[in-house]
């Protein structure tokens, strides 16, 4: 009876320690965003010692030194150092607190104040500096790994821009509960830094569904082992509020948070004037090639004439089976200048997953032809049995082909890399098609239009070119003159370049 009993009761526990686990499971799955809507740490602050080794950037560390805030009128500018550890810096401290103006919300579309819904004191960012960066302490990498989670592999970047420097003073200091104003559409959230200066009370509690997380970095004495800089993140659309400081002062920085596309994604997303292609070295090799009628000079008789250059890349990339525009952004070091360039130039550019596979002819023969394909999976219909009879240039932009079926005619294969790069791939899908990662090399596959086509684009590019110059300023002119000596075509290996690299074939492979 008694084992009976017990047996009852472990199953009780078994059966609510699954209800937990199932609880605690669901939470997880149901939403990324409901698992995890805030997060936040402490980083210590240590004084530098004379003699001290500069830190090592391979050993982050979550130990800053005191963080200064200069502020004050032109000449007249002073420098706040926090923790505060001399009467001077104390003194500082103060004239900084003072001169903080009260600090506005938002509220139906204005700016109001509210002392019973906010009271704090706030500094814009022109009228202050600080040493506090959020990137060099490791805070927006942590940042993106636990609120921004990638999509498919593609992790994004984060734009962290400082906004304010709010003070919440006791006895009343206070915010009560409100959402973020975005300020754009890629706004995601908000980052908010406190100092280490004495205060109690001030706790931040951030609010998501039915879930809270209570921040409380309240501290008697700023220079104590657990006091330090604090910080928190949280989506901006989470309801937050700042319970009421009683005593000291509560001094934080805050930032808005941006999704950016990060590094590893940037390619073909790049904000205008960020990067200039025609500045890479090969922008001047291929426009003097482009601009060199004999540069395949006939094209293809086909209505969509020209030459495809296929060149391999010079990395290898991980990729998933579906998503194109993925492996694009993704493509990196001299592959990026490549797709940069092309773009720039106006050439179409498309890419080509190269997988190499080993058949067995009907002699026993084993023999490996490089397949370019689209989509990963697809690697397992052209298993064996693959022909591509009909296939060639007119397909080239939508379908997949191995690379045995280009003539010369049709397709010119550059890169040293070509020999190697067929043979690599690497095969981290077994044989099931579920697996989702693998890598390979990628083939650039850049459609250089015959010269004809060139010239014509050149001419009309020049006319319209013409027309713009006709109208504008003498002044406008000049200066454009002045910035344009340095044409890109004499920049970089552009000066190397010769028709000799260029040999003959195409003549001979014409049709
Ligand atoms: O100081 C904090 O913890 C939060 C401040 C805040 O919510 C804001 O500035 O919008
Ligand atoms: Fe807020």
């Amino acid at each position: 009876m008694a084992t009976k009993a017990n047996g009852g009761a472990s199953s009780l526990v078994k059966m609510a320690q699954t209800a937990i686990l199932d609880d605690i499971t669901k939470s997880v799955r149901a939403q990324s965003k409901s698992a995890t809507f805030a997060c936040g740490g402490t980083l210590q602050v240590t004084q530098p010692k004379q003699g001290d080794e500069p830190a090592d950037a391979k050993t982050q560390t979550s130990t800053i030194s005191p963080v200064q805030i200069r502020f004050g009128d032109e000449s007249k500018g002073l420098t706040a150092t926090v923790p505060a550890t001399s009467e001077a810096a104390t003194k500082n401290l103060s004239t900084l607190i003072e001169t903080c103006a009260s600090a506005a919300f938002g509220r139906g579309g204005e700016d109001v104040f509210d002392e019973t819904y906010r009271k704090a004191g706030k500094l814009d960012t022109n009228q202050f500096v600080t040493d506090f960066c959020p990137y060099t302490t490791g805070i927006i990498d942590v940042v993106a790994q636990m609120l921004l989670p990638s999509i498919g592999n593609k992790q994004r970047g984060i734009k962290a821009e400082l906004y304010k420097l709010n003070v919440y003073s006791g006895p009343t200091g206070k915010f009560k509960a409100h959402v973020d104003t975005p300020r754009d559409e890629k706004q995601f959230g908000s980052l908010v830094v406190c100092l280490p200066v004495a205060h109690e009370g001030g706790e931040l509690i951030v609010r998501h569904e039915k879930k809270e997380v209570l921040f409380d970095w309240s501290t008697e004495d700023s220079n104590a082992e657990d006091a330090g800089v604090k910080w928190a993140a949280f989506y901006s659309d989470c309801e937050h509020e700042v319970f009421e400081v009683t005593a000291g002062h509560r001094i934080t920085l805050t930032y808005n948070l941006h999704a950016t596309n990060g590094a590893g994604n940037v390619v073909g997303n790049i904000p205008a004037g960020l990067l200039d292609p025609t500045q890479l070295p090969l922008y001047g090799l291929l426009k003097s090639a482009l601009e060199t009628p004999s540069f395949f000079s006939n094209g293809f008789t086909h209505p969509q004439s020209g030459r495809v250059l296929a060149m391999p890349t010079t990395h290898t990339y991980a990729h998933t089976s579906t998503d194109k525009e993925l492996l694009r952004s993704s493509l990196k070091g001299a592959d990026m200048a490549v797709y940069e360039v092309v773009s720039a130039l106006g050439l179409e550019c498309k890419l080509k997953i190269l997988f190499d596979i080993e058949h067995e002819d009907d002699n026993e023969k084993s023999t490996s032809t490089a397949y370019m394909r689209d989509n990963p999976e697809d690697i397992y219909e052209a298993d064996g049995g693959y022909t591509c009879e009909e296939e060639g240039i007119l397909a080239w932009a939508n379908t997949e082909f191995s690379r045995d079926r280009f003539p010369e005619s049709k397709v010119t294969w550059v890169g040293e890399e070509k020999q190697s790069a067929l043979n690599i791939v690497l095969p981290t899908y077994g044989n099931e098609a579920s697996v989702q990662f693998t890598y390979s090399y990628v083939v650039l596959m850049i459609r250089i239009p015959s010269s004809a086509e060139r010239m014509q684009t050149t001419s009309q590019v020049q006319e319209a070119a013409e027309k713009v110059e006709k109208r504008e300023e003498p002044e406008k002119k000049k200066a454009k003159i002045a910035k344009g000596t340095m044409d890109p075509i004499f920049q970089g290996i552009g000066k190397d370049w010769s028709l000799s690299r260029f040999p003959d074939r195409e003549g001979e492979a014409e049709e």
